[in-house]
C-alpha cells in the first residue's frame, strides 16, 4: 500500500436480510482513495451510497471484504479493533445534508463539544475551533446560534465541527443539498481547499452536478460494484 493511499477497499460485500428478503447491495467492490482527493459518489436512489459511506466511515458492518484507513486495516471480515468508534474519531469526520448543530449552544460550543468529550482540555479545544472558523472564513459567527446563521454558514461550521479531530477523512452525504447554487459552490471549494492544504480524503455523495468540476474523480456504484470516471464537462447525473 502506498503511503498516499487514505482508503483502501477490497473486495467489500455488503447484503441486508437474509433467504427470501436477501438484499446484495454491495458485491465484491475494491478501490483507493489517495491523501487529498476529492471523490463525488454518484449512483441513483438506493444504490447504495449512504450503505458505502457508512461501512468507510465504520458505522455499518460490511458482510466481508477488507478496508484500510491509512496505514491500519480496520476491517477484515470482521471490525479489526474492539471500538470501532475510536477509528472514527480519530480518522474521519462527517458532514451531513443537514447540519445537525445543537440549537441551543453557540458556533464555538458546537464544534468544540466532541473534542471536549474526548478529552481535549477546554482551552486547546477553543483555541483549535477559532482556527477553523478563521479558516473557513466565519470567525465573527464564534458567538452566535445556529438559528441566527444562514445555511451556507451552518454548513461551514459543521464543516468545522468535522475538522475538529483533524482528521484524514472526510465522509460527506449530500453536504449541498439544502444550498443554492452560490452557497454550494463555496462549500465544495471550501472542501478542495481542506482536501489541498491538509491532505485530507474526502468522498462527498451528491446529486448535485454544480460541484463536479471540483472533484478530482466521480465514484459511480454500477451493478453493485464501483467504478470511477474523471470529470468531463458533460456529466450529466
Ligand atoms: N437496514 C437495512 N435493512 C435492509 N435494507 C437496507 C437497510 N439499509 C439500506 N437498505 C437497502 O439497501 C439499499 C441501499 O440503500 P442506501 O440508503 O445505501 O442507498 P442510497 O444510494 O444512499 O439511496 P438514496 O440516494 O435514496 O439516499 C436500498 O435498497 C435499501 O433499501
Amino acid at each position: 500500500m502506498s503511503e498516499q493511499s487514505a482508503i483502501k477497499v477490497k473486495n467489500l460485500v455488503k447484503n441486508f436480510g437474509k433467504d427470501e428478503n436477501l438484499v446484495k447491495v454491495i458485491e465484491n467492490a475494491s478501490f483507493e482513495i489517495q491523501k487529498g482527493e476529492v471523490v463525488a459518489l454518484i449512483a441513483p436512489s438506493g444504490a447504495g451510497k449512504t450503505t458505502l459511506l457508512m461501512m468507510i466511515g465504520c458505522v455499518l458492518e460490511p458482510t466481508s471484504g477488507e478496508i484500510w484507513l491509512g496505514e491500519e486495516m480496520v476491517y477484515k471480515d470482521k471490525w479489526m479493533a474492539k471500538d470501532t468508534r475510536r477509528i472514527r474519531r480519530e480518522k474521519i469526520g462527517f458532514i451531513f445534508q443537514a447540519h445537525y448543530l445543537i440549537p441551543f449552544l453557540n458556533v464555538l460550543e458546537n464544534i468544540t463539544l466532541l473534542p471536549q468529550a474526548n478529552k481535549v482540555s477546554e482551552a486547546d479545544a477553543k483555541k483549535k475551533a477559532m482556527e477553523l472558523l478563521e479558516y473557513l472564513e466565519i470567525a465573527d459567527k464564534a458567538y452566535n446560534m445556529s438559528s441566527q446563521l444562514s445555511g451556507g454558514q451552518n454548513q461551514r461550521v459543521a464543516i468545522a465541527r468535522a475538522l475538529a479531530n483533524n482528521p484524514q477523512i472526510i465522509l460527506a452525504d449530500e453536504p449541498t443539498a439544502a444550498l443554492d447554487g452560490e452557497r454550494s459552490v463555496s462549500v465544495i471549494k471550501m472542501l478542495k481547499k481542506i482536501a489541498r492544504e491538509q491532505n485530507v480524503a474526502i468522498i462527498t455523495v451528491t446529486h448535485d452536478e454544480r460541484i463536479l468540476p471540483y472533484c478530482d474523480r466521480i465514484m459511480k456504484i454500477q451493478d453493485r460494484g464501483i467504478v470511477f470516471h474523471e470529470i468531463e464537462e458533460d456529466d450529466i447525473l
